[in-house]
């Protein structure tokens, strides 16, 4: 079995005429809870969409469980939640997520379950469009998790949400990681790299770091992922 959920070795993509990610290699190991750190404008969601295969790339290597980005086999083993909310605007919560539960095999039951796991039971019968933006995006997160993906890929899931309800989706995703399930979330808030077992930090297309907080906070004598994020920028740019 392949230990490393995703490994990228020299991607490169180019978007608009500009090379948005600079020959990028980097693994995410199973398992394990990654943050993907940065700056907005960074190449995260270019580096998502490499993962999930829903991007044209321009050189390099992007495998998932030792697979080709994107290829059928990966279909039902990656759930991948965009910024933009990717259900039903007209149809209940349950609805659409017996809707998307019927396309993976889940069954009422886990419909139910997974819709009182993202905090939604009390909204299961209201129509979509009438939800807030935190809760619309969700019902996108239910619908992902529907099918007990192994790797999980969320872009920005906690933004916009206050912090209870931050807390809530943070250890959902850690009790995901316990039954197995790699996840790599991005976020722009650099508080939230204290919830993950690794990072990487992603600035104007190039990997500033990866390891754990520990490690990079060490490697640049700093104590937070915010102060170690522009130690390594300043770094980057006198080199
Ligand atoms: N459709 C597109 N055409 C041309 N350039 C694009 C396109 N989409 C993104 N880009 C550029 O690619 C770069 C990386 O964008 P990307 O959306 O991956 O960054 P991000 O780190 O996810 O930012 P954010 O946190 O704001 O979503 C940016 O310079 C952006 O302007």
């Amino acid at each position: 079995m392949e230990n490393n959920a995703i490994e990228i070795t020299g991607l490169r993509v180019v978007r608009g005429h500009k090379e948005v990610l600079h020959d990028l290699s980097l693994t995410v190991p199973r398992g394990a809870v990654v943050g993907l750190l940065g700056p907005s404008g960074g190449g995260k969601s270019t580096l998502m969409r490499s993962i999930v295969g829903a991007q044209i790339v321009a050189d390099g290597d992007v495998k998932i469980f030792g697979l080709d980005a994107g290829t059928p086999p990966l279909r039902h083993r990656v759930g991948y939640v965009t910024q933009a909310p990717s259900v039903y605007g007209d149809l209940t919560v349950r609805q659409n997520l017996s809707y998307f539960g019927a396309l993976v095999g889940a069954d009422a039951d886990n419909v139910t379950h997974t819709i009182s796991s993202v905090g939604l039971a009390d909204q299961a019968d209201q129509v979509v469009d009438t939800l807030s933006g935190g809760q619309r995006s969700r019902v996108s997160l239910a619908a992902a998790i529907l099918g007990h993906p192994d790797l999980l890929v969320l872009d920005e899931p906690t933004v916009g949400l206050d912090p209870a309800l931050r807390d809530d989706l943070w250890k959902l995703f850690r009790h995901f990681a316990d039954q197995g399930t790699t996840i790599l979330v991005s976020s722009h808030v650099m508080d939230e790299a204290t919830r993950c077992d690794r990072l990487l930090f992603l600035r104007e297309g190039r990997i500033l770091a990866d390891g754990t907080l520990e490690e990079i906070t060490q490697d640049t004598g700093t104590t937070d992922a915010e102060s170690a994020f522009l130690a390594l920028a300043r770094r980057g740019e006198a080199a």
